[in-house]
């Protein structure tokens, strides 16, 4: 009998997330599934826990309650640093905050994750610095700027660094959290059009947080987290 691969790769069960310090849990979250190849937008009002459920996506953070199942791995089951492994190979993020080396070049910043993770060096086909350089020169930031400390950028500009960050070695997932609310208009274009360039060609999966309704059509499915967390009241 021929076996059925599962095309699941983000599987959640009865999961709730307390913050420390917290009373009451900011998510409880009874089932979700995403599928390897999708294209999934995530929206709902601010602080209604969608970067609270990207934390639990990758692993940043953990709980012990419901499970969270990521490529076959139950993330709750990993130790922390086999957490960050498994986060540098598999996952690109373009965090809210970007998290950019401030004392790291645009280009160091950019092959980072090479450097922590050897399976995502061995996805890029060409030379690394040269493929950095093509991804920054597609999201237009001027060549005058790759050798800069990234704290002498606009926040606009930063914003891009970022996400060419999660686009180097072609990871199988990428999260982008917000990842358009600094770009103007011709950026912005650019930066979906690149980003869903690349997906398509890794055929990664891609979930992406925005307050943005204008980006909602291009994707495959939305998701509004208000209607999926059986927590209410938020605001
Ligand atoms: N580090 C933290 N410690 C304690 N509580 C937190 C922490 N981060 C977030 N929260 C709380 O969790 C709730 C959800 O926050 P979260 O950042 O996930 O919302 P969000 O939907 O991403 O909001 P936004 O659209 O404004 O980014 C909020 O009530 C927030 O105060």
């Amino acid at each position: 009998m021929d076996t059925i691969k599962d095309p699941a790769i983000i599987k959640l069960e009865h999961v709730r997330y307390t913050w420390p310090g917290n009373d009451s849990p900011t998510l409880d979250i009874p089932h979700l599934t995403i599928n390897q190849g999708e294209h999934l937008f995530i929206k709902g009002p601010s602080g209604c826990g969608k970067s609270t459920l990207l934390s639990l996506l990758t692993g940043i953070n953990t709980t012990p309650e419901g499970s969270v199942k990521v490529l076959d791995n139950d993330l709750g089951q990993l130790s922390g640093s086999m957490r960050d492994k498994f986060r540098a190979d598999h996952i690109g993020y373009i965090f809210q905050q970007f998290n950019l080396l401030p004392y790291l070049s645009v280009i160091e910043n950019v092959i980072l994750p090479c450097q922590f993770s050897r399976q995502r060096k061995g996805q890029v086909f060409d030379d690394l610095q040269r493929s950095a350089e093509q991804l920054l020169d597609k999201l237009h930031l001027d060549q005058s700027l790759r050798n800069k400390s990234v704290v002498e950028l606009s926040i606009g500009q930063q914003q891009r660094v970022a996400a060419v960050r999660a686009l180097i070695g072609n990871p199988e997932i990428i999260i982008a959290d917000e990842p358009t609310s600094s770009l103007d208009y011709d950026n912005r274009t650019a930066f979906i059009e690149l980003l869903l360039d690349q997906v398509n060609q890794a055929n990664s999966t891609l979930l992406f947080v925005s307050h943005d309704p204008t980006l909602e059509p291009l994707f495959d499915r939305s998701l509004d987290l208000r209607e999926l967390n059986q927590i209410g009241g938020h605001v």
